[in-house]
């Protein structure tokens, strides 16, 4: 081959390398959530790691939004579905996980997003196993707001489901709180974050707020790039609130000729829950929150707050 023909063909592989690069780092936004699963990595360079941190939760909190913000960054390759590596199939081996795993060169860090870590009894031990050091994002919600999203999207698979208050309450007249529901019990953070400050310090975790994932995205960017040890890239030049989804969607990415916001069944509109309903469940909730806040202090304090506004006057 002569210089010139091995100089092209290797401009070609470049370009070709960038362009699934880019392609990876775009899908997954406007489909549905695994949608990067079909997409062929042609990039040979790097090697696959194991995960060095991962969104272990909340489920419904906005752990898809996180890690497509994430995925903008260049230091950062991430599996676009969730592996379920530690809670579904872990008897599969780490060789197994590995593979899984996108190829990355040197300086970049290699992430995954599984919500349902965070309520497995086995998985602090399981990460830990892997590797102590491994960084641990959680995002929370509401529990209310968050149980009623879970409780949509089941709704969406089984219409015939019974009313949310039905699988909420063990006794509607008494008003006592079926908590076996995992729609309930998931929000029960303080309970689940036990079992992960069993394994890890408190600074290997970062509590990332659903909330304002929302309304700040580059703001809890920052946060989350810093937490990483990234250069903050992810700006707010990145976002753009779309009015029609109500929801902050990513500005027309380099590469792509469109804007981009994450698929239908992310911000669906919920049904209507009887205020009642809503206000017994943030009862049986405000122990938990402020438990959390307190295991949780000082790192998240003002980011939930907001969850309960009689919880200021009971803690300052
Ligand atoms: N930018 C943006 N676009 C769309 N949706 C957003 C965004 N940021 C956060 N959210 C919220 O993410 C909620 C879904 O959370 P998850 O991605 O963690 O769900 S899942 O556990 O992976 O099913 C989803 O919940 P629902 O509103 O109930 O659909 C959204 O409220």
């Amino acid at each position: 081959m002569t210089d010139m023909r091995r100089h092209r063909s290797g401009t070609a592989r470049i370009t070709r390398l960038r362009l699934s690069f880019v392609r990876e780092q775009l899908s997954d936004l406007s489909n549905s959530d695994s949608s990067s699963n079909n997409i062929s990595i042609a990039n040979n360079y790097g090697s696959k790691k194991f995960p060095q941190a991962i969104i272990i939760g909340v489920k419904k909190g906005g752990t898809r939004a996180l890690l497509e913000f994430l995925r903008i960054h260049p230091d950062v390759r991430a599996v676009g579905s969730e592996p379920h590596f530690f809670d579904r199939f872990y008897d599969k081996g780490l060789e197994w996980y590995r593979n899984l795993m996108p190829r990355t060169l040197e300086g970049q860090i290699t992430m995954e997003k599984t919500p349902s870590y965070f309520i497995t009894k086995e998985a602090p031990r399981r990460v830990f196993s892997m590797s102590r050091h491994t960084k641990l994002i959680v995002v929370v919600r509401d529990p209310v707001t968050r149980a009623v999203s879970d409780y949509t999207q089941t709704l969406t698979k089984s219409p015939g489901l019974p009313s949310f208050q039905n699988l909420a309450f063990r006794n509607t007249t008494t008003g006592l709180i079926d908590t076996s529901w995992s729609a309930v019990r998931i929000g029960i953070y303080a309970k689940h974050l036990e079992n992960w400050l069993r394994f890890f310090p408190l600074s290997r975790l970062l509590f990332v707020s659903g909330e304002r994932l929302v309304t700040d995205p580059a703001g809890e960017m920052g946060r989350v790039q810093d937490f990483l040890g990234l250069k903050r890239v992810v700006t707010d030049k990145h976002f753009y609130f779309n009015q029609t989804k109500g929801f902050p969607c990513l500005k027309k990415p380099e590469g792509s000729s469109r804007p981009r916001c994450l698929g239908k069944s992310k911000g669906r509109p919920h049904p209507q829950i009887p205020s009642e309903v809503l206000l017994r469940l943030r009862d049986f909730y405000r122990p938990f929150n402020l438990k959390f806040y307190q295991m949780t202090w000082p790192e998240f304090w003002l980011g939930l707050n907001s969850y309960s506004p009689k919880l200021s006057e009971t803690v300052v």
